[in-house]
């Protein structure tokens, strides 16, 4: 009697589940995901692991395709390879995670391949391939798009040169950290959030000591918003080339302190030595490239130079670049993937020409460079960002207002540092 009480009550729980499931998802996702999403999608991988690995191959067979019968060779598709061996999915926010062992010969790659194959299979928003120790591989599946509407939290303390500036699609917070990774290139089409994302950043380092410099061949249109915060925006191409020379020698003033103290970093000099961090913005990079008549030859270079040392003096010397563009390729000539090549933080968001999304992932990693083409136009602010550790990974900036980064520029006007001529630097 007590039994069959308990399975009545038992499938009275599976029923209410069943009818308040739709309304559920709609309104409280992460309740849906915990009692219904998560059980059906583990039950639904497991039932479908076996099938998914033999059709993309990456179950093996145990005997080989040619087999020697006496003194005749039997060749053909030996029957139930055997699937790579999973791990019970574990339940994270928003999704699931498994372990795979894989099979000798196997590479984390092979399995990203079918990463989209996955994601069907498991009726998930996304599956991401981790490469996990030796021999095994993580998979990380999505239930749903966590950058749709990301909430970041209130940044009320400010660490040094930190910049908290988005979401991450694994939940964390996206920072951009200069003591970490000095340079950084941000790409994207037009409306795609690059301003944004400039936009952002300024307002998280306006209110820290360092001193902003802009170079905006928008003609100053975005960077200008800035402007009382700037210790200097360059709005032409004349402009910038001048600017680049000053910051070459202010690198090489900040060098020849560091020499002269005897330490190897701005950082390290006594207090009183020290000198303010400097982050140069640079928006519409290629204008500083293009070359209209011959006479831009020598500009053109002069800046190519200029930026590339930069780039190399800069991350001791507390100079660091934050590099933007929509059309970032390497038709723009040897100068820019050069330049690249110094810039280790990378954000891509939606690009409309393939070289763009080749300059600024295809070096590092061949999925980021898959992920960031797959970003649509509806998603405005989304990018893949490589970072810190080298792994790539979806994000999305915060939604920064122009009027709100321009009133906390204003707010941190006083901060600005400015050119002092009797000491020959900015303080
Ligand atoms: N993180 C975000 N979240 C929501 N909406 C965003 C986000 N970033 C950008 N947008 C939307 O996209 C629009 C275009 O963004 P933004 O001006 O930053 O693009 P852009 O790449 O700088 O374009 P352009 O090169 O033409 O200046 C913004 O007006 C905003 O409405």
């Amino acid at each position: 009697m007590g039994l069959e009480i308990l399975w009545l009550l038992v499938l009275a729980a599976a029923a209410g589940l069943a009818i308040a499931a739709p309304g559920l998802r709609g309104h409280r996702p992460d309740v849906w995901w915990c009692l219904i999403g998560y059980p059906v999608t583990v039950l639904r991988a497991m039932a479908t692991w076996r099938r998914l690995t033999t059709t993309t191959g990456l179950a093996v067979p145990r005997r080989p395709a040619r087999l020697l019968v006496g003194s005749v060779v039997l060749k053909g598709d030996p029957l139930r390879p055997v699937p790579p061996r999973m791990r019970l999915p574990l339940l994270r926010q928003g999704g699931l995670e498994t372990t795979v062992r894989m099979h000798p010969g196997q590479v984390p790659a092979d399995f990203a391949q079918y990463a989209e194959a996955l994601a069907h299979a498991w009726r998930m928003f996304a599956v991401r391939v981790v490469a996990e120790g030796r021999g095994s591989v993580r998979l990380v599946a999505l239930a749903w798009d966590p950058l749709a509407s990301p909430r970041v939290p209130k940044v009320t303390q400010y660490e040094p040169l930190r910049a908290v500036v988005g979401r991450r699609e694994d939940g964390a917070v996206w920072a951009i950290d200069l003591h970490v990774v000095p340079h950084w290139l941000v790409v994207g089409a037009t409306r795609s959030g690059k301003s944004t994302l400039i936009a952002a950043l300024v307002k998280q380092l306006a209110p820290q000591r360092l001193a902003l410099f802009g170079i905006d061949l928008k003609g100053g249109m975005e960077l200008s918003l800035f402007e009382v915060r700037l210790s200097e925006l360059a709005p032409d191409r004349s402009s910038a080339a001048r600017l680049l020379a000053r910051l070459v020698a202010e690198a090489e003033a900040r060098m020849a302190l560091c020499r002269a103290a005897g330490v190897r970093a701005v950082k390290d000099l006594p207090k009183h030595l020290r000198r303010p961090p400097i982050v140069l913005i640079v928006d519409e990079v290629a204008e500083l490239y293009l070359m209209a008549s011959r006479d831009d030859k020598a500009e053109v270079a002069e800046i190519s130079t200029n930026l590339l040392r930069i780039a190399q003096l800069g991350a001791a010397l507390d100079v660091h670049l934050v590099i933007a563009g929509q059309r970032v390729g390497s038709d723009l000539g040897p100068g820019v993937t050069a330049l690249r090549a110094q810039l280790g933080g990378r954000v891509c968001h939606r690009v409309s020409d393939p070289g763009t999304a080749e300059m600024a992932l295809g070096d590092l990693s061949k999925e980021a460079l898959t992920a960031a083409q797959q970003i649509t136009m509806a998603q405005q602010g989304v990018a893949v960002v490589i970072g810190e550790d080298g792994q790539w990974i979806r994000a999305r900036s915060i939604h920064v207002a122009p009027e709100e980064a321009q009133r906390v520029a204003r707010k941190y006007a006083e901060f600005t540092p400015v050119w002092r001529e009797e000491e020959g630097t900015y303080r």
